[in-house]
């Protein structure tokens, strides 16, 4: 078993696939993604294809930096979870000031391509939001509240309201409303997780709601959450963003939601939030395809 102060010769390969995992491609590439739809919908046709590319790669980037720079924060608490603690920055093979250079690389380069080819909005947004996940939440409130992840969730609303600057330069209500349906999205999102291991969470001493205050009152706030969530779900459809095709789509993915929201209150296991959490990845993909599909017709 590595410590963190231990730094283990990796070969290339495995250096470079370290870090990649810790640049959270999986999560980051919904991120991206929804950055991408933001794009789409603030354009009346498809937007400029070099933009688009280079606007995407610019928040990737960013995104990457954010995540590297959470694990490397987090390596003592990682190294306690089982969910985490083969990261190469808990293992110890990848050391701080590597992770430090990869980071730095990755941002600038990121807000560099957005001041350059994109516009000064975007970039200093997400510099903000940057500095929303590495230290609003990471530093400040994840160590300290079981609340955290409800202010913290922001920093990942963002990308989409991103993505429609970058196109536009302006922010106005569509991307708000984007912006608050990942907000209000990401609670029952991360407590879903944070139920099925809260053994985990409990052995890393952060303050996680299920840890501090138990499955039933953590659920309760899922169906909360997923009820203003299912609503704000709708409001594309009152602006006039999206029409028919978005409506029954967003309806049934609202309704399975709901289902798994209640049906955690009602008998809770590991096993049903396991599926809850996945179902939340796949609610916000299919909820953002929708959104798109229906701009075509
Ligand atoms: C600050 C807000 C968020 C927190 C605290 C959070 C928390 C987490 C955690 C802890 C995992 C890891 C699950 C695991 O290792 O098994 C995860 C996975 C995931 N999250 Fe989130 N999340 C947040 C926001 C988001 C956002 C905004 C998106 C996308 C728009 C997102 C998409 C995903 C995806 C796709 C996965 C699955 C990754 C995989 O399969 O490896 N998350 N989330
Ligand atoms: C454009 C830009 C800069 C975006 C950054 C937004 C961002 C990275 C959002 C958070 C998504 C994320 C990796 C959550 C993991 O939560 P966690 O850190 O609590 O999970 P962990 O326990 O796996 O580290």
């Amino acid at each position: 078993m590595h410590t963190a102060a231990t730094v283990s010769p990796l070969s290339l390969g495995q250096r470079l696939a370290a870090f990649g995992h810790l640049c959270k491609p999986r999560v980051n590439s919904l991120i991206v993604f929804t950055a991408m739809i933001g794009m789409c919908l603030a354009t009346p046709d498809f937007p400029p294809l070099l933009r688009f590319i280079v606007a995407a790669l610019g928040i990737a980037l960013v995104s990457f930096a954010a995540a590297a720079l959470n694990c490397l924060v987090e390596r003592t608490v990682d190294a306690k979870m089982a969910r985490t603690s083969w990261r190469a920055t808990a293992r110890g093979d990848i050391s701080p000031l590597e992770t430090i250079s990869l980071a730095t690389a990755l941002g600038a380069v990121g807000l560099w391509l957005l001041h350059t080819y994109i516009n000064d909005l975007t970039m200093w947004l997400t510099l903000a939001t940057f500095v929303g996940y590495t230290v609003i939440y990471t530093l400040i409130l994840k160590p300290a509240t079981p609340m955290n992840i409800v202010i913290g969730g922001a920093s990942g609303a963002m990308p989409p309201l991103l993505g429609w600057t970058a196109m536009t330069g302006v922010v106005s209500a569509e991307p708000l409303v984007l912006f608050l349906i990942i907000f209000l999205w990401t609670p029952p999102h991360f407590w879903a997780l944070a139920c099925y291991r809260r053994d985990d969470y409990a052995r890393s001493g952060l303050p996680m709601l299920p840890v501090t205050h138990g499955i039933a009152f953590t659920c309760q706030h899922i169906l909360w959450y997923t009820v203003m969530l299912a609503a704000a779900s709708l409001i594309p459809v009152s602006l006039g963003m999206s029409g028919t095709f978005y409506l029954i789509a967003i309806s049934l993915l609202d309704l399975v939601f709901l289902g798994y929201a209640i049906a955690l209150c009602r008998n809770y296991s590991d096993a049903l939030a396991r599926r809850t959490f996945r179902y939340s990845i796949l609610y916000l993909t299919l909820l953002f395809a929708a959104l798109f599909i229906d701009r075509l017709f």
